[in-house]
Order: C-alpha cells, then structure tokens, then sequence
C-alpha cells in the first residue's frame, strides 16, 4: 500500500541555512592578552583516571540503548560485533551505490530494540586527559557518545590532533560517525598553572596575590597569575573576586602595581586556568575586557586548525552579537572545503542573552553554556534563561545543548545525585537536542558511567513523554522566508502529525543538505527518524539533532525508487520489516508518502 500527497513540483533544493556570499578575511585581532606560550599548559586536578571496568551492555553510538530497555528493566543490546567498516571522513571514497552506510552500534540496537525505544537526545563528551586513549574513546563510542568535543581552553594543538585523529581511525575503522566539536578558549579572564601542581586550596581568611605580571619559574606562595593585563587596573577594592563562577571567592583588599591582594571568603579548590570574574555592588563589572573580541587572535589559530583538521562543529565561546557569527560563517565558507562545519553560539553572558534571538538566528546552533553563565548572572536565573534559549533554538529550527555541571559530582563520585539526575532529566523534557558532558569525561573517574547515566535517563524521560502524551503547545512559526521553503516546513509538520497520529514505526527523510531533516526534528514527532543523506559530513552534522538516525545512502529524485531501494536494503539487514508503517518526506520531492514496507 502506498498513498502519497503531492504537494508541490519538485523545487530547485530546500535552503541551506548557511550564506556562502562574501569572501571576508577578518583581521587577526591584536589582544591585550598575554601571548599563548607564556602561560604553560598541562593536565589538571586529577592524574588520568582509572576508572573500574564498566560493562557497557548495549552499544549505541548515533542510538540510544541499554541501561534502560524500552520496558524500563534494564538490558540492552548482547555482542558488540562490529561487522563492517564504514569510510568515514574519507570524502574522496567513491560511494557504493548499493550500499547503505549505518553506524554498527545503530544498526545493532535498531536490530535488537526495534525503532520506538531508540534515544532521541544526543550526547556530547568532552575529551580530556581521562578518554583521549584510543580504548577509552571506543568506550565512549559505545557507549552513546554522538560527538566528541575538545575544548582549546586545555592541551596543546598537537594534543588535539591526537584525538581528532583516533576519532577518525575510530569511524573509518570500526564503523562509528562520531562527529568532532571544537570549542575555542575566547577572550575570557581566567587564572593561569601552579606550575605543576594540578590545584591549589584556598582557605577562608587567607590572603592571595592575583597579578599580571610574567614570573620566570616557580610562583611565590599564594599567589595566582593572571591572563589579562588590564586586571589591575580595572578591578577596585572591596570588588568580588569568583573564581570558576563561584565556587571560590576573594574580596579585593588592596592593589599594588600589578598585584592585587585579595582576602578569600569561600574557600575551595583553585583549578589552573579557572575563569575569574569581578563584581561590584552586586553586578558584574567589564570594564575595558568588555572591549575585547569575542574570537582572540589565539582563537583564529585554533580555528585555522580546526578547518585544516575538518572538524564538524566549531563552538564559539562568549558570543555577544549575531556579526561575529556570520563573520566567522564567511571566514569558514571562504576557506573549508565544502563549508561544511557548523558554527555553534556558546550563550555564556549576559551580552548574548540580550541578542539572543539574532545570535541564534545568525548560527547553526547553540550552547547553554551554564558554567561561564552562572557566573555572569544570579544562578537563580540560570534555570530560566536556559528554558529560553531551548525554546528559541526550537522556534528559530537550530539544534540546542545543555552543558555543564549536569552530573559535576560524577567527576569524584560513581553515582550522581538526586538533583543531577532531576536537572538531566529537565533538559531532556525540554526536549534538548543534546546533553554534554565536561569535567566528568575530560577528567572524571567515571566517564563511562556519566554517560550511562546520560544515556538511561534520556531513554526513561523520553518513554514517560510519549507514553503520557504529553504533547507542548509550542507554536513553531516559520522560518524561512521561500515559498518552497514554507511548503517544506508545512511538509514536516504536517507529516510528524500524521506519524503520531496514525502512530507509524518511523519518518524516512531523504536530504541532501540535511535542512528537511532538521525541519522534521523540530517537530520531536513520537517515532525515530530515520535520515538518508548522500554525504558522511551531512550525516556526522545530523548527529547532533534530536531524534534523527542519519544514515548515509546514495539515492535519486525518483521517490519510489528511493523507497524501494531503501526497503530492499534496510530489510535484507534486519533493521526494519515487511508491514512496519512508515512515511517519508523528502527534499527533491515536495510530497508525503505513506506506506508499508512491502
Ligand atoms: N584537553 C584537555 N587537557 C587537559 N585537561 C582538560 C582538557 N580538556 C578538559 N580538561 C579538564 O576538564 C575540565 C572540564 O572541562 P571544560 O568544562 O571543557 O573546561 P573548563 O573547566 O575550562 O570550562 C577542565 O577544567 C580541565 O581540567
Ligand atoms: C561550556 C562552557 O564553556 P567552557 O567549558 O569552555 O568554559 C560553559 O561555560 O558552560
Ligand atoms: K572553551
Ligand atoms: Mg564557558
């Protein structure tokens, strides 16, 4: 049986979201920060962890899975037989028409739990010193990991080639699509190394120097270097001193010359290169630092590397304003290949919160950034900026994450608290499209198990929101501003109702840009979405939107062909089977089909 709706010609291609017109070189800014190399850069507060053999039960890396079965009992997917390689970054390889490329661990779980208990949230790590290891970085693969960030903030460049380099070797060889996210330090204030001691205590009452000026070797007791040269000059006595957004504090006594002495009032760890902030009569002061650009002249290497190294995701620290974005957007299309990286707004302070809206609509996605955030507003106010900035993302169709401190005492501990748990658990009713983890993969003990945890309490919100039905009333205006770009979006939301009305097993989405997918994920239908793409970057990009299994497939305009094809194909796999009910949307072909797999 097959119905289908045809609702326009085919038109020339949905829009691609990204403007490809001018060819901007930007000016490597000259800062008044101190040079790179003089702040050495080294691992921090805990040695490599060991962490205990975890048994991961179900393997999913574009897929959820495992801890949690559909049935709430726990199990997952048995094996892990990695059966084919997929060529993975290799954009030269000239495609198998015949063939369809899924992630092992997808296709495995698709196998073993069917489509409805597939996880719909993605899952963001950040790799440090505790899952830069070849191994340890599978593990993750395994284990749900749908992006691996690394943070240019820590670790030198070769650093990150290292594991930029494992990922690869990881999805070439072993058939994952983990896509890679590479997240600038910005022109952010921040302490520099103890040299070599991998923290420090500050204890109530103590006094501590913060100075800018460049000590030789070892630095004096109590005393803490700092980045930004115009430190002393703008900070006044009886300002507050937060340190790591709070979790230490300092009230500043006096200054002398470079130095400024403050008095610790809540005492706690010092971390190197921990972010400091200043406030004064309850709010945050930016004196001259306001001034300084959003991307560093240290940040325009660092993402020079990162298009050099085809990284998927650039995330762009302390946005204040949609120019830096589209900027840097031209900058990228100028230089990449295919422009084919998507540029992430970091929403961390109180500038990016006013443009919020313009910002979004100028990037490819967005971060809340809870950890630079809290620091820069009341954290009382923490909670409801990041309903906002989800709520816009979904609205404006760019894919949103929730980041930092979501399980922060996994870092230390094997199981989270009851409130991590409730916070993650938010996120996912938000209907986030990704969670992230920082400390607790980059330098945790129990990487594996944060995101175990990540992983089974997507799954368990997710089933409780279906079941329940408890559908938002979240108007989603349109986009963009085409013709046919209406028609696609109408396209989507009509086809994501009618899946949940007439309850089908899965959408088929045929894209070649990704755009009519993401239209789909906006509308977080009840059923997975299986996405069909011709390009792996297209597909590692899809990684990061809600609900969305990208597959990689080459196919044609011809609809039912492409239906057929994939039904020979998904079937002789095992991965769907004759009678499953499904419709398919596509963006060569403006119509929705329906139908059973023969
Ligand atoms: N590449 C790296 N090398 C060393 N340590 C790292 C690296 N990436 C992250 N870390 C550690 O993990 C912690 C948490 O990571 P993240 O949240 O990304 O950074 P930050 O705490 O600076 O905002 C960092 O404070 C740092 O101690
Ligand atoms: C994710 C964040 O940025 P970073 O870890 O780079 O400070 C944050 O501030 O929450
Ligand atoms: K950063
Ligand atoms: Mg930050």
């Amino acid at each position: 049986m097959s119905q289908s709706v045809n609702l326009f010609t085919p038109s020339s291609s949905s829009s691609s979201c990204r403007s490809n017109n001018s060819l901007a070189i930007p000016k490597h800014f000259q800062t008044s920060f101190l040079k790179p190399s003089s702040i050495p850069v080294g691992y921090r507060r805990f040695p490599v962890a060991s962490f205990p053999n975890l048994t991961v039960k179900a393997l999913s890396s574009d897929l959820d899975p495992v801890l949690v079965s559909e049935n709430g009992t726990g199990g997952g997917v048995g094996g892990g037989v990695l059966s084919h390689a997929s060529p993975e970054y290799t954009s030269a390889a000239v495609p198998d028409l015949s063939s369809i490329e899924v992630d092992t661990v997808t296709e495995a779980e698709l196998k073993e739990n069917g489509f409805r208990s597939t996880r719909r949230t993605k899952l963001v790590c950040t790799i440090g010193p505790a899952t830069s290891g070849f191994e340890q970085l599978e593990a993750l693969a395994v284990g749900g990991m749908n992006v691996a960030r690394i943070n240019m903030c820590h670790g030198t460049r070769e650093w990150h080639r290292t594991v930029i380099d494992r990922v690869r070797k990881l999805n070439e060889e072993k058939g994952y699509a983990v896509a890679i996210m590479m997240d600038t330090e910005g022109s952010e204030i921040h302490m520099g190394d103890f040299g070599g001691a991998s923290s420090a205590k500050a204890e109530d009452g103590e006094i501590w120097t913060f100075s800018v000026r460049a000590f030789d070797s070892t630095l004096p007791e109590h005393t803490i270097n700092v980045n930004y040269e115009g430190f002393a000059e703008d900070v006044k006595v009886g300002d507050e001193l937060l340190v790591d957004g709070g979790m230490v504090r300092f009230e500043v006594i006096e200054k002398i010359g470079p130095d400024v002495k403050c008095r610790c009032t809540d005492p706690g760890l010092l971390l190197p290169r921990a972010n400091l902030t200043f406030w004064r009569d309850g709010s945050l002061v930016r004196e001259r630092n306001a001034m300084l650009p959003t991307i560093s002249s240290k940040d325009w290497l660092d993402i020079d590397f990162g298009i050099a190294e085809g990284v998927d995701f650039i995330a762009i620290s302390f946005v204040k304003s949609a120019e830096v974005i589209t900027h840097l957007k031209s900058y990228i299309a100028a230089r990449s290949r295919d422009s084919d990286i998507s540029v992430i707004a970091k929403i961390e302070s109180i500038d990016s919160l006013k443009n919020l809206e313009e910002i979004i609509r100028a990037s490819d996605g967005a971060m809340v950034a809870r950890g630079d955030l809290g620091a820069q507003i009341p954290l009382e106010q923490v909670p409801s900026a990041q309903q906002k900035i989800v709520q816009v993302c979904r609205q404006l169709n760019k894919p949103v994450i929730v980041a930092s401190q979501l399980l922060e005492s996994m870092i230390e501990y094997p199981t989270p608290t009851r409130a991590e748990v409730a916070d993650v658990s938010e996120a996912v009713r938000q209907r986030a499209d990704a969670l992230m983890l920082s400390g607790e993969s980059a330098m945790g003990q129990y990487p594996e198990k944060a995101l175990a945890v990540l992983r089974s309490v997507s799954l368990r919100i997710e089933r409780w929101w279906r079941e329940e039905k408890r559908y938002e009333a979240m108007e989603l205006p349109e986009v963009d501003s085409s013709f046919a770009d209406s028609i696609s979006e109408e396209i989507c939301i009509s086809a994501a109702k009618m899946a949940n009305n007439l309850e089908v097993d899965a959408l088929f989405v045929y894209t070649k840009t990704g755009h009519m997918a993401s239209l789909l994920s906006r509308c977080r239908p009840d059923c997975p979405i299986f996405a069909f793409t011709s390009t792996t970057s297209v597909r590692r990009r899809l990684n990061l939107q809600w609900g969305l299994i990208p597959f990689r497939l080459s196919f044609s305009d011809d609809m039912e062909s492409d239906l057929n094809k994939t039904f020979s194909l998904l079937k002789a796999r095992n991965l769907i089977k004759s009678g499953d009910l499904v419709i398919a949307v596509s963006d060569m072909l403006q119509s929705i089909q329906v139908m059973n797999v023969p």
